[in-house]
């Protein structure tokens, strides 16, 4: 089966006559790499900070479950997606729009990585974290990529929540249950994440309008997105520092958190209200989406210093 249909606009030399033999890179662009890092990386960071000890070798294999559940995620949502992504200019260059994997061996590829994640990580791990495992999978391809993406402009609002799962889950293979600061963590993601990605989707509108895909700004408009982005920016703010507010983090953190969290609030003001956005090439939006990347970053990696400071975390 190919991946695009006579229909539909072609990716640059994407002809699938054209087409060169899939090799691991092709493969490998199916997990979407450079994405699933930072949510390794927050579940990396949130079995770190988890109070209690992990061996070693069991915290690298619930690391490595999740990069592979995260990619095999991925590979399942360009499987569902490959004829919405050949309609949009930023995923058109993708391996099965430009017909380099068949589309069969993409969802293949993404049940088997997804399958073995959860099955490793309920044998070597924990059944808790490899339940939280499965849903975060299901969440993110079924609720969010197959039923809420094409339906509602909300939908990265509920989906969202798939993306915030993994620091949850590395806090659950330290501890083995589900406390309220991994909530915490989890809800900061949460409301993270419609500022990220909406100041991605103001500028890419065209290709969402193209996709027939209602994402807010499509739906709602840019403005009322715009306003949206602003309330989820100004509520995390105050999520964001809860954990030392309730004495679960040092200074370190809450600190760190203050000032992450207010450059990434003054950063969605001019997004946020802007009426006009003539001549600058959504270069504000284009700054909040790139800090947004950034601040997650540092937010975690906060953490796990003040953790590590404190004495506590998962190797202290
Ligand atoms: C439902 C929730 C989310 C949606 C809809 C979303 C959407 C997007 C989109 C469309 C891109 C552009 C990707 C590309 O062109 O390849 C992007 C980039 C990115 N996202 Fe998100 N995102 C979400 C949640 C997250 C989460 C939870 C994380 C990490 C914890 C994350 C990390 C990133 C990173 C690191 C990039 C930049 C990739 C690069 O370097 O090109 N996103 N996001
Ligand atoms: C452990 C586990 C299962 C983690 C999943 C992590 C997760 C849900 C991340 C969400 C980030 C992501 C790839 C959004 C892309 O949205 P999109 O699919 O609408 O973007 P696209 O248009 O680039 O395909």
């Amino acid at each position: 089966m190919t991946a695009i249909s006579a229909t539909q606009p072609q990716a640059p030399q994407a002809t699938v006559s054209q087409s060169m033999p899939a090799d691991w890179r092709d493969f490998f662009a199916l997990t979407k790499p450079k994405v699933m890092r930072l949510v390794v990386f927050t579940a990396l960071c949130g079995l770190l900070a988890a109070p209690g000890s992990i061996h070693p070798v069991i915290g690298f294999t619930a690391i490595l479950c999740i990069a592979l559940a995260a990619g095999g995620a991925g590979a399942l949502n360009m499987w569902w997606e490959a004829d919405i992504d050949a309609k949009m200019k930023r995923t058109q260059a993708r391996p099965l729009p430009m017909g380099r994997i068949q589309r069969g061996d993409a969802r293949d590829f993404g049940l088997l990585m997804s399958g073995a994640s959860v099955m490793i990580m309920g044998l070597a791990v924990h059944w808790l974290a490899a339940s939280a495992l499965a849903f975060s999978i299901f969440f993110y391809v079924v609720i969010y990529t197959m039923w809420l993406k094409p339906r509602t402009p909300q939908n990265i609002v509920i989906g969202g929540a798939a993306g915030a799962f993994p620091p949850l889950i590395g806090w659950i293979c330290v501890t083995g249950e589900i406390t309220l600061m991994p909530i915490l963590l989890f809800a900061i993601i949460f409301m993270w994440t419609p500022p990220h990605f909406w100041a991605l989707a103001l500028w890419v509108k065209p290709d969402y309008a193209a996709a027939n895909i209602p994402m807010m700004p499509n739906a709602a408009g840019e403005t009322s997105t715009r306003r949206q982005s602003l309330i989820y920016s100004v509520l995390l703010l105050p999520l964001s520092i809860a954990p030392w507010i309730i004495g679960e983090t040092g200074a370190i953190y809450g600190i760190s958190a203050l000032m992450l969290s207010s450059v990434f609030l003054a950063l969605t003001v001019p997004v946020g209200l802007r009426t006009s956005v003539e001549g600058d090439g959504m270069k504000p939006e284009k700054k909040l989406f790139a800090f947004s990347i950034f601040y997650l970053f540092a937010l975690f990696t906060a953490l796990v210093v003040d953790r590590v400071a404190a004495g506590f975390g998962a190797f202290a």
